[in-house]
Order: C-alpha cells, then structure tokens, then sequence
C-alpha cells in the first residue's frame, strides 16, 4: 500500500481530477489483472490502445486512472491523472511504489544486440563467488542467489522489475546484474531506476520489426547511456563501431574494453579451442572454460565490471576462470558417438556468424560441419535469407527447420530463408519443418569427429506454434537423438 500521490512522485501532470490521498494496492497496465484499489496506467501497445480500457479496469475496482488522454465521461469516484507519457509514468510509479529499490544495491544494465545473458549470467556467479548476495534479471530466468525465479522476458515490465528488485533488497542483494532489451529501453520499462553502471556489448541486425530502422535501434540502446547519472560508469566495447556512439552525450564515468585496439580494458586471444578460451588479460595468461572467439569479449567486459567495481584482479581472474555455463549459448552436449553437438542460441545473423566463425577457427579441417537452424515467426523477416545464407557459407550441410513459428506457417518462414541460399549451395540443403526430424537428420548424417550445431533455440524448454507452448528442448532432443543413433 502507498499514498496515490507518493507513487506519483517526478510523474509529469499535465492534469489532475480526485483524490490523490487514498491508499493504492498495486499498479496495474493490463485491464485484465485490475482488483480493487488499484492505479491502471492506460499504455498504447503494438496491437490496440490501452485508453480503450480505462472503463473495463474502473469495473473491476480501479480508483486512479493515469492516461494521456482522458476519456469523455469521467466518473466521481475516480482519480484521473493526465501525463504526456504513460509508460515512462508507469516505470516512475513503479519505482515509487516499491520504494526505489534500485538506490539501495549497486545495479548494473548490459545492453547489446548479442552477449546480454552471458555476460549477466557471468557477472552474477563471479559475485557469488566473491561472496556477496546477487540478484540476477535475464532471459533465461531471474536469480537471486541459488534461488531461481522462471523469467518471460529478457527485461521483466516495469512493475516486476522493481517488485523484484525489492525482493532483492530484502534479501541482502549488494549487487544485481540485469539484461537491457532495446524493447524495455524503448517502453521506458526501466524509468526511475538508478543504475551503478551500463555496459554496451555491439549492435548488429535484430529486431527491425520492432525499431523500423536500425538508427531508431541504435537510439533505443543509446537511450540507457543519454540517462546514466554522473556517478554511474559507462562500459562500451570499442571494437563495434557504435560503442563510442553510446558515449557520446553520457554523463557517466566512461571506461572502453577492446581486443583489437587501444582501450581502458584490453585481452588477447591466445587460443580458442574446443577446451576453452586462453587470454592474456592485464599481463597474466589465463585460461576460461568457455568456447569460442565471442566469449572473449563477454569475459573482458565481466573482468571490466568487476574491476571497476574494485574488485581485485588476481580475485576475479582465478574466480572467472573456474566458470561454466550450461545455458544453451555454445553448449557441448555430452555423448559417447565421438560427435561434437553443440546447442546455441544464436538467433540473429550475427550471432550465427560468430558462432560458425568459432567453429570454423577450432575445427580440423578433416569434418563435416552439419547446421540445423531456422527464424521465428512473428519476428524480423529480414534476418531469414541472412541467416540462411550465412549458414550455407560456413557449413557442409544445412537443415533449415522450424524455431518457434508462433503465428506463421513454419513452410513459409523456411522459405523465406531458402531466399539466401545461393544457387552454388544448394545442393548443401534440405528443408524440414519438424524440429526434431531435423535433428535426427543431423544426426544421421554425422559421422565421429563431425560438428553438429543446432541453432537458434538455446536454453529455451517449448516451441510456441499458434500460440501454444509444447515442450521442446534442443539439448534434450540432441542427447536422444545421438543415443538413438549409437545404439542402433
Ligand atoms: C511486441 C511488443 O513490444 N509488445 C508490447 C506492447 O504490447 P502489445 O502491442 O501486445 O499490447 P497491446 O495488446 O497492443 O495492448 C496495449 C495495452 O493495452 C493493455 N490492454 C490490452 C487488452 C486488454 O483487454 N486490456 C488492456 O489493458 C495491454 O496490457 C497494454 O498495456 O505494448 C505493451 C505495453 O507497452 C508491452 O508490454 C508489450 O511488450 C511485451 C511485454 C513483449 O512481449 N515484448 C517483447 C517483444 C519484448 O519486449 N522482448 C524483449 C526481448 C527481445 C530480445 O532481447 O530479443 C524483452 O525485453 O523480453
Ligand atoms: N559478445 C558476443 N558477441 C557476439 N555474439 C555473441 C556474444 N555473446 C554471445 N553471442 C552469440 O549470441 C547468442 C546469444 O547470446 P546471449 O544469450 O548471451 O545474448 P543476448 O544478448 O542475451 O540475447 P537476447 O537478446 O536474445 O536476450 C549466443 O548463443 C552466441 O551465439
Ligand atoms: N528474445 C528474442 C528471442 C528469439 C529466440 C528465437 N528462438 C525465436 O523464437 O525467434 C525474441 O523474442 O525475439
Ligand atoms: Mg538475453
């Protein structure tokens, strides 16, 4: 419970009706989940205006309404608050509502088309094994500590977020790492929060559908530097050409990684094998269990983070070093055929790239690399003949199948990416829309010492086909497939 007008604290009102001294239970932007005393923020959304909904949430025991238009007719018994901008108010309320957990630990945002969930995921058990308590926000699931929470979003919406983040301060968090969506920056989900710092890993093609251009999706991860305070750091990576673009109107302290060029935090890739990574960061030669050529720059930006939060390097060098993930990004699949499987959620053209560059560059020369990947549905169109294209170019065989065709027909997304692949390719493809098939297929076709890499899915335990999430699990599926064949 808050006063209405303490949740309204920095809102910006243009107008106000009512009483602004009742109590309010919770802050509501979806009609449906409205219950008695409760504030309903009034968002426009891709698909319809939630204004249209202002007198379904006052049925169902709304007493505040914020909106930038108001409605016609409004009632006595309602609280009308009129801002220029609904879902930067609904991040502020947020943040008020729960009592600005984010000023009461040290919370640090990444951001970045491709590296966001590794390198949070990195950063909160390296904490951990500092010994702080640490809160973690990614795509794959939400932590604080050992403690698992299941996420549905890379960014949780405004309300979540700081409801967890509150959990977190109960809970002795010093430290939260979160993931920054572009969407959530945009939505202004993550308004009101005082970051500690923001990290920026590269930008590259995803999420046109969304941001329409890529210089709208630049401007929405830039957004989170232009808003740092002055006592917050700002980390790019200098190597993508957009990082000092992030810099450019921050307030915040300003800190550069790189492996190519001069810069505050630099490494050197030794070797990159299928074993792991050996880099030389800050003259000592280390070695990290991850895999491939990418994962260098996640592990400098985390050495970076940790550095500038003064942390001592021999401590955090020897801590990271003993990290491994099992999260689906670059995932070894455990199996006796002499296969090597790996499960990544490569879902972009770029990520795809890295991911077949890495296997390229470990590879022998003397193996078939076998690629099983495919698009979403409901997603950028664009990224589907690239993807295709750039899995032809660096592999001996494709399957190009299904990922989660949510709204589509999985055909007519194969077919789009089947656009990519070049005349002189073809005969490298086979098209087969059921996942699993696709994977068998793989398979079958690898013999000992061959790659099998199954793209685009990760972590991820469903495929969502019209709206319905069946279970599905690229590991598992590999694991069963593999057996299948080595028994047979
Ligand atoms: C595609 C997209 O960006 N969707 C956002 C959009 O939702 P929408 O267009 O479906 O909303 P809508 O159906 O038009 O409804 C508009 C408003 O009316 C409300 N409404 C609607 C119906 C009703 O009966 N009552 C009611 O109150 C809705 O709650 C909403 O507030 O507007 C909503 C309000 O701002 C957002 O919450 C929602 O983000 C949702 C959470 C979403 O799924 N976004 C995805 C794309 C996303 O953010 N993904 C990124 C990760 C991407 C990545 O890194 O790869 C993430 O952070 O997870
Ligand atoms: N620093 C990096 N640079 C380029 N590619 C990377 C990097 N780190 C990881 N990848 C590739 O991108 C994929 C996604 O990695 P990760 O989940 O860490 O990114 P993300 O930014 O969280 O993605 P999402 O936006 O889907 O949440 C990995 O499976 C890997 O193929
Ligand atoms: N956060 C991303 C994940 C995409 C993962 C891929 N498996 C897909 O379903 O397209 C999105 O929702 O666009
Ligand atoms: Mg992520």
């Amino acid at each position: 419970m808050a006063l209405l007008k303490d949740i309204l604290y920095k809102v910006k009102l243009l107008s106000v009706s009512g009483n602004m001294e009742q109590d309010i239970s919770a802050i509501h932007f979806d009609s449906r989940k409205v219950d008695d005393k409760t504030a309903f923020v009034a968002v426009k959304g891709t698909q319809v205006d939630g204004h249209e909904y202002i007198d379904a949430a006052i049925e169902k025991g709304a007493v505040a309404i914020v909106c930038e238009t108001l409605p016609q007719n409004l009632s006595d018994e309602v609280t009308y608050i009129q801002t220029d901008n609904s879902a930067r108010a609904l991040g502020l309320m947020a943040d008020n509502f729960y009592d600005h957990p984010s000023s009461k630990l040290k919370l640090v945002a990444v951001t970045g088309t491709n590296g966001k969930t590794t390198t949070v995921t990195l950063l909160h058990q390296l904490f951990m094994s500092l010994g702080y308590n640490v809160g973690m926000l990614s795509t794959v699931q939400n932590q604080i500590n050992e403690e698992v929470m299941p996420s549905t979003h890379t960014t949780p919406d405004a309300v979540q977020l700081n409801e967890l983040l509150q959990k977190m301060v109960k809970a002795g968090c010093s430290y939260v790492f979160m993931e920054a969506s572009s969407h959530a920056i945009d939505q202004e989900r993550m308004a009101g929060l005082q970051l500690a710092g923001a990290v920026f890993s590269n930008i590259s093609h995803d999420h046109l559908d969304y941001h329409k251009t890529f210089d709208s999706y630049i401007a929405a991860k830039k957004k989170l530097f232009d808003d740092l305070p002055s006592s917050a750091f700002a980390l790019v990576n200098v190597d993508d050409k957009r990082g000092m673009v992030m810099l450019q109107n921050s307030k915040a302290t300003k800190y550069t990684y790189s492996l190519k060029m001069m810069a505050n935090f630099r490494a050197k890739v030794l070797s990159n094998a299928l074993q792991g990574l050996e880099l030389n960061i800050d003259q000592k030669d280390v070695w990290f269990r991850l895999i491939g050529y990418f994962n260098a720059y996640n592990l400098l930006a985390v050495y970076a983070v940790a550095s500038i939060l003064e942390e001592d390097s021999v401590e955090i060098l020897t801590h990271l070093s003993q990290i491994e993930l099992r999260n689906g990004r670059f995932e070894q699949i455990p199996n006796t055929t002499g296969i090597n499987a790996i499960v990544d959620y490569a879902h972009t053209p770029d990520a795809l790239e890295n991911v077949l560059n890495t296997i390229d560059n470990i590879r022998t020369g003397n193996e078939q690399v076998i690629t099983v990947v495919g698009c979403g549905g409901n997603r950028d169109k664009d990224k589907r003949p690239l993807m295709a294209e750039i899995a032809c170019r660096l592999s001996d065989r494709v399957i190009l199948t299904s990922d989660n065709p949510r709204g589509e027909e999985p055909e007519q997304i194969i077919a789009d990416m089947q656009k990519g692949v070049p005349v002189s390719q073809a005969r490298k493809v086979t098209n087969l829309s059921d996942r699993k098939e696709a994977i068998k297929l793989a398979c079958s076709f690898a013999q000992k010492g061959d790659i099998i890499l199954v793209a685009g899915k990760g972590h991820e335990t469903y495929q969502e086909v019209k709206g319905v999430k069946h279970h599905f699990d690229d590991k598992e599926v590999v694991n069963e497939m593999l057996n299948l064949i080595h028994n047979r």
